[in-house]
């Protein structure tokens, strides 16, 4: 992996400066344009750094797949990807993975049902199992800035259902203040001491969901049937939308949350000049070092060892590469097999989760060893919470990258001719996680993406 600054704000390594006035194009359906011509691949071994900056206004929202094909739920059933929804057990936001109780985290107001009006509720099904949970607040002059952010967090919950118009829960406070103490320190540079501690990915709550409401529950159902849809963004460049269901979602991020807390967990990844990168990040099965662009077993800043990648993940990644396989093949009298995405067993699993101001600069994942990079054997990327501005394109050039929108489940491959795509994250978009997810999660405001990858 090698994050080449692409604009730069503070990025040391190879910035390409900031572009004032950034336009792209977002990806262009077949009719409208071919698929642009692809440079061989783009060369360079150079190492670089995740860079940050920022992209402003897209040129267009074509975003149309150049190729595309749906298929039902059936087809993929047997990796379980799909169609998960009848058994969904609507069950406490930890799942067995345990709550701490860091003072750390976001205010959350948290309440059965999906209006205040419920917090007025003399139901007694709502108010004989309210909980508050308010963590004293304990500012430590030096602290993350996760750490700096904190609120009361306060849960009113109950095990019954109050209402047939809610959902499980809403939030009616602290997210903009979250927001806002995240932006002032993901901007800022500065190294600070406590970076290995472990980040939680879920709000500090301690939420006894209620039953979903029909409504939700149905919501969750039709999406499940419906499918996902792949489509070959350009050669070695496959897109499955809505490929994960809610409840791979859920696990996913359960797992990542569960593990995150322990050993090389996540943490607040830095240069080596002490500049922040704009997300926390984890490594499972090899450690990716910002500081060197180099892959280890342990963590240098810690001397942890990564944890394994669970193997369901593993499985989710080949099942993804096959189905991306045989959308292309089935496109291959068209292409003539030019955008063929070789089969592989991930060994690395890089985990960001981007809190909503996070990003990531236009780079190349150029670190892995130069024979899985020959071969072009594909990154899988799963998108999970908030969606995101996904930047990608033949140079490291804002202006001249296309743009795909990256909603939670969706799985993105790019592999063979595209494996040495320049990508990255323009921004993330508030607010537009499943909330479904949130209910079953508690998973923070922000998008979890993992990359799987050979080395
Ligand atoms: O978050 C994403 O979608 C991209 C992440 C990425 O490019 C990386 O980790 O190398
Ligand atoms: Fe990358």
């Amino acid at each position: 992996m090698n994050h080449g600054e692409a604009w730069g704000s503070g990025g040391r390594r190879g910035s390409h400066g900031r572009s004032p006035a950034s336009k792209h194009r977002a990806h262009r359906p077949e009719s409208e344009s071919p698929m642009f011509p692809l440079d061989e691949y783009s060369g360079s071994r150079g190492r670089g750094s995740r860079g940050r900056g920022r992209w402003t206004q897209s040129r267009s929202p074509r975003n149309s797949p150049s190729q595309v094909y749906v298929k039902k739920s059936s087809q993929v059933s047997n990796v379980g990807l799909v169609e998960k929804a009848a058994q969904l057990e609507i069950k406490s936001p930890g799942d067995g993975i345990g709550s701490t109780t860091q003072p750390d985290e976001v205010a959350a107001l948290k309440f059965s049902g999906d209006n205040m009006d419920l917090l007025q509720s003399s139901d007694s099904s709502c108010s004989k199992n309210i909980n508050f949970s308010g963590g004293e607040e304990k500012v430590g002059a030096r602290m993350p800035c996760d750490l700096v952010n904190r609120m009361r967090d306060v849960s009113f919950s109950g095990h019954e259902s109050v209402s047939s118009t809610g959902d499980q829960k809403a939030e009616v406070s602290g997210v903009k203040d979250h927001d806002s103490a995240h932006k002032s320190c993901d901007v800022g540079n500065s190294l600070n001491e406590s970076n290995t501690r472990p980040f939680d990915l879920f709000l500090q709550t301690k939420v006894v969901t209620l039953k979903p409401s029909l409504h939700a529950v149905n919501r969750v159902k039709r999406n499940a049937t419906k499918g996902y849809t792949g489509s070959v963004i350009r050669p070695g460049m496959v897109l499955l939308k809505n490929y994960l269901s809610i409840n791979d979602q859920v696990m996913i991020v359960n797992k990542c949350r569960q593990l995150g807390l322990g050993k090389g967990g996540f943490y607040q990844p830095g240069y080596r000049d002490g500049a922040l990168l704009h997300l926390k990040m984890m490594c499972f099965g090899k450690n990716w070092d910002p500081e060197t662009s180099q892959y280890g077993e342990t963590r240098p800043v810690d001397g942890s060892v990564p944890p394994k990648i669970p193997v369901e993940f593993n499985q989710f990644v080949e099942k993804a590469i096959e189905e991306s396989q045989s959308l292309v093949s089935s496109n291959s009298k068209k292409t003539k097999g030019e955008d063929g995405i070789p089969f592989m067993s991930p060994d690395i699993c890089i985990a960001n989760f981007y809190t909503s101001t996070g990003r990531l600069g236009l780079h190349q994942d150029k670190d892995e060893s130069e024979e899985s990079i020959r071969k072009g054997l594909p990154v899988v990327s799963f998108s999970i919470g908030d969606s995101a501005e996904f930047l990608y394109g033949d140079q490291r050039d804002t202006d001249k990258a296309d743009m795909v929108v990256l909603e939670s489940g969706d799985v993105l491959l790019f592999g063979g001719k595209s494996r040495n795509v320049f990508h990255g994250v323009r921004s993330i978009l508030k607010d537009t996680a499943p909330k479904v997810l949130l209910d079953q999660t508690s998973l923070r405001p922000g998008r979890l993406n993992l990359t799987f990858r050979q080395y």
